[in-house]
């Protein structure tokens, strides 16, 4: 017999102690969202059922010791750290979840300059972690937009991603080993090795689980030299997006590592690029690391840009001013939800990947598309993307939208204008043979297509749940669709 809400938080207070249990029904409501459904939480509306607790997890031991609770009386918990999830990986979608918060577990284990990796805690600050190692000469590389608010143990769940990929790699080129605790309480550690052949990676069954397979605790991650005193900037205007691929697949080709290459589209260069763009395609690379690496690096992605007379350098001061504020802080997120009060206008963005024989065909399809198909196209005020991470075989294409909510009550704005334009996206680039998830993670609504997403390697993904979730109480809703 299932447990009440009452007795759910009864026991749990007996195993990590009542202070440690937050049934206090605000932040129950912050808890049972993300920034998925924003514009509700800016008006004060939330239509989740609410979560029975919060739990502030304060050691492995405790992880253990609640999630064997849960899955013997077949309680949803769902797993969060920094909480700036953008896809609704962090809805309570099932009556009486748990809130499994690793936010204070946050201690620096270790930074290890001899073999070149730190270990940390799920619930540390990637830009605390980051900072520490600055001051001491290093990096972690690793660079998203949400950097400030962003913690290690949400980062490897979602497969996050910097933005300085192509020189340092995404999180999953970035993690050496981890330990993670998985529903019946098990707890598991994949050791520090600079590399391994015992079998298939088992790093990447915890690494991108989203919270719906285990509850990651520690992160070991290779750490880098830092030396931004040897940053070189490029930038250039350009009239067509199919000639900024065509300029970023020959970097890639050619063998050069920019830690950012980056392509936006008129419209969203427009957004970023307001003192230069001048309603044009713009695309920007930065060179880094040791000195004669980054000079070489941004020579020759001139010598490549040059056989595309069509592209106009701009003064690379301006993509350096760009590059000096990369980043989403709480202050970003505050000063958003006033100016979506204000305005009602409101703005969103879905990520997918392509080949480069695909990529400007799922773009130019997606643009058109949204402007023939979507019923309240007249509400939308900017429709644009950008590539942000290439590899030697593709690209990703960014898509940003922004739209004024028009009669529409803040509960049903996700369905009228979000879910919609996020359709048009995902059915696009699945037709066109992309990933429909870049690197936000599928979340709560996309998982309607995780079935096309994978195709007959579902069978892989499906038994992976059946195996180490069994009785279903991890994050359900999020990556595997509720069956019916
Ligand atoms: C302004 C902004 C900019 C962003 N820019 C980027 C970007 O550049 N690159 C990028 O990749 N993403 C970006 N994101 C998305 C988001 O920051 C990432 O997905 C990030 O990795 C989430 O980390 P978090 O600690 O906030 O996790 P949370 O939001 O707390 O959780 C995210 C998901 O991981 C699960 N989870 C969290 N902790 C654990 C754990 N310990 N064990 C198991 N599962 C867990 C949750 O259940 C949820 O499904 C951005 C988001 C915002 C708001």
């Amino acid at each position: 017999m299932s447990l009440s809400r009452e007795d759910i938080v009864i026991h749990l207070k007996e195993i990590v102690g009542s202070e440690r249990v937050i049934t206090d029904e605000q932040v129950l409501q912050k808890n049972s969202v993300d920034r998925f459904r924003k514009y509700a939480d800016i008006h004060g509306v939330f239509t989740q059922p609410l979560p029975a607790a919060v739990v502030k997890l304060a050691n492995t031991q405790q992880v253990s010791d609640v999630l064997a609770f849960m899955n013997k009386h077949g309680i949803n918990g769902v797993p969060r750290t920094g909480a700036s999830a953008t896809e609704g990986g962090l809805e309570t979608v099932v009556k009486n979840s748990v809130v499994l918060d690793g936010s204070a577990m946050n201690s620096i284990i270790s930074i290890d300059i001899r073999n070149m990796q730190a270990t940390a805690q799920c619930g540390v600050p990637l830009e605390v972690l980051e900072n520490q190692l600055r001051a001491q000469g290093y990096t972690t590389g690793h660079s998203p937009q949400s950097k400030p608010l962003a913690q290690m143990g949400g980062l490897v769940a979602t497969r996050s991603i910097g933005q300085f990929s192509t020189l340092y790699g995404a999180i999953e080129d970035m993690v050496v080993g981890l330990e993670a605790v998985f529903p019946n309480g098990n707890i598991t550690r994949i050791k520090n090795v600079p590399r391994r052949a015992a079998g298939p990676d088992i790093r990447h069954v915890i690494i991108g689980n989203e919270g719906a397979l285990c509850f990651i605790t520690e992160v070991t991650v290779k750490i880098f030299k830092y030396m931004p005193e040897n940053n070189l900037f490029y930038g250039y205007v350009l009239d067509n997006m199919q000639t900024g691929f065509n300029i970023l697949r020959e970097v890639m080709v050619e063998g050069y590592r920019p830690s950012i290459a980056r392509l936006y589209d008129a419209e969203d260069g427009m957004q970023h690029f307001t003192h230069f763009a001048d309603g044009r395609c713009v695309l920007i690379f930065m060179a880094e690391g040791a000195k004669n690496i980054a000079q070489a690096t941004g020579a020759g992605i001139e010598e490549i840009v040059e056989r595309y007379p069509e592209c106009q350098q701009v003064d690379s001061k301006l993509i350096e001013t760009w590059f000096n504020n990369l980043n989403w802080g709480p202050d970003k997120v505050a000063a958003e939800r006033v100016q979506i009060m204000k305005t009602n206008n409101m703005g969103f963005t879905t990520e997918v990947s392509g080949d480069w024989a695909s990529i400007n065909t799922i773009y130019q399809n997606v643009i058109r598309r949204i402007r023939d198909e979507f019923p309240h196209a007249g509400d939308i005020t900017m429709l644009g993307g950008h590539s942000s991470h290439s590899y030697i075989n593709g690209t990703n294409m960014y898509f940003v939208y922004d739209y004024n909510v028009v009669d529409c009550k803040p509960e049903d704005e996700i369905d009228k204008y979000h879910n919609p334009l996020n359709k048009i996206i995902v059915e696009e680039t699945i037709k066109q043979g992309g990933s429909m998830v870049h690197h936000h993670g599928i979340g709560k609504h996309r998982v309607h297509w995780t079935k096309d997403e994978h195709g007959s390697a579902y069978y892989i993904l499906k038994a992976l749940k059946e195996v180490y979730d069994p009785n279903g109480i991890m994050n359900t809703g999020t990556i595997y669709p509720i069956e019916k």
